[in-house]
């Protein structure tokens, strides 16, 4: 069975993250979740969070849930790469997204959030996407919910149709061509560690040349904006009047009354354009007239991320067939 859901920005402003709703259990409790390939826990807010962690959250109640069974003996231990993270025990339940159903999905209930999860009242909690060998349940890892669902779609795969400052679809088995123009380059995967992680044919900055380069990096949806490597994103910002790279800030910020440059990566032959719009990313505080970039380095990462920021620009497949691919469209 196929399915589509809603991918919802979180917060009208700027495309901080995207939930999508789910129903969990018997009788079905809504949550919505941060759907993240660049993870594979499905962890929610739930009835053993504690209270002074909870602000305003929707919460799993496996207690309510005539079909939640405990997995008896398994924790879990989650950590970001922001320094967020959550922890706690596991159930099995029902878990359905856009008509998709897996009857026995590993659901980890936290006992513990960090304060930037208690803090975003819209997250409810994960849906990792990325390559179950990333669960961090233990003594036995667990699949995902995408890995469990694949054996019941038409076809094993899923795509991400982000949308800048507006609700987006995430398709389960099934590809849209109402969704995207031309041809999909579908683009070779490297699953060790576990992540969607592919190589970009190199970029260009605006109108300019277009600078051939072999750049690693992964398609994440659980991370709001783009991390490239310094060289790329020196000679971006370097087109833009009074743009800097802030300690203080925490990266590259400009006066938001600048004009940027599109910027345009490669996949295999083709390439993908992000807008302007999209790299203008959001005010430092409301009505500052300093600007934060979409367009980050990675140099402090350890790894290139290609984020919402980049996402959205295009229509994106995640084939989870053996040997697993990406595939981006322009939209
Ligand atoms: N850091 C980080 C991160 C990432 N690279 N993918 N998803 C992430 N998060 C999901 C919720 C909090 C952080």
């Amino acid at each position: 069975e196929n399915g589509s859901a809603a991918a919802i920005p979180i917060d009208p402003r700027f495309d901080i993250a995207y939930v999508t709703p789910v129903t969990i259990g018997t009788p079905p409790q809504t949550l919505y979740l941060d759907f993240d390939t660049g993870s594979s826990d499905l962890w929610v807010f739930s009835s053993h969070t504690p209270e002074s962690q909870v602000r305003g959250q929707r919460i799993y109640s496996p207690e309510k849930s005539s079909t939640a069974k405990l997995l008896a003996g398994h924790t879990w231990s989650i950590l970001y790469g922001d320094g967020s993270g959550s922890l706690g025990n596991v159930y099995t339940d029902n878990f359905t997204v856009g008509g998709v159903t897996v009857t026995s999905q590993a659901v980890q209930t936290a006992q513990q959030v960090s304060y930037s999860f208690t803090s975003q009242s819209e997250i409810h909690g994960l849906v990792g996407l990325g390559f179950s060998t990333l669960n961090t349940v233990f003594p036995n890892g667990q699949l995902t919910f995408f890995d469990n669902a694949k054996s019941t779609l038409d076809s094993p795969v899923f795509t991400a149709d982000l949308k800048w400052k507006k609700e987006g679809t995430y398709d389960f088995g099934f590809i849209d061509e109402t969704k995207y123009t031309g041809e999909i380059t579908y683009l070779p995967v490297q699953t060790d560690p576990g992540y969607w992680t592919f190589t970009s044919s190199g970029y260009a900055v605006g109108d300019g040349a277009f600078h051939p380069a072999s750049i690693v990096g992964i398609a994440d949806t659980g991370t709001s904006l783009t991390y490239l490597p310094a060289e790329v994103v020196t000679s971006y910002w370097g087109q833009v009047d009074g743009a800097v790279d802030s300690d203080y800030y925490g990266g590259y910020v400009f006066p938001c009354s600048s004009k940027l440059p599109s910027f345009t990566f490669g996949v295999g032959p083709a390439n993908i354009t992000i807008p302007a719009s999209y790299i203008n990313y959001a005010q430092i505080t409301e009505g500052s007239p300093v600007c934060f970039g979409g367009l980050q380095s990675s140099s402090w990462l350890g790894v290139n991320i290609w984020g919402d920021v980049a996402l959205k620009a295009a229509f994106v497949v995640f084939n989870g067939a053996n040997p697993p691919t990406i595939g981006w469209a322009k939209k």
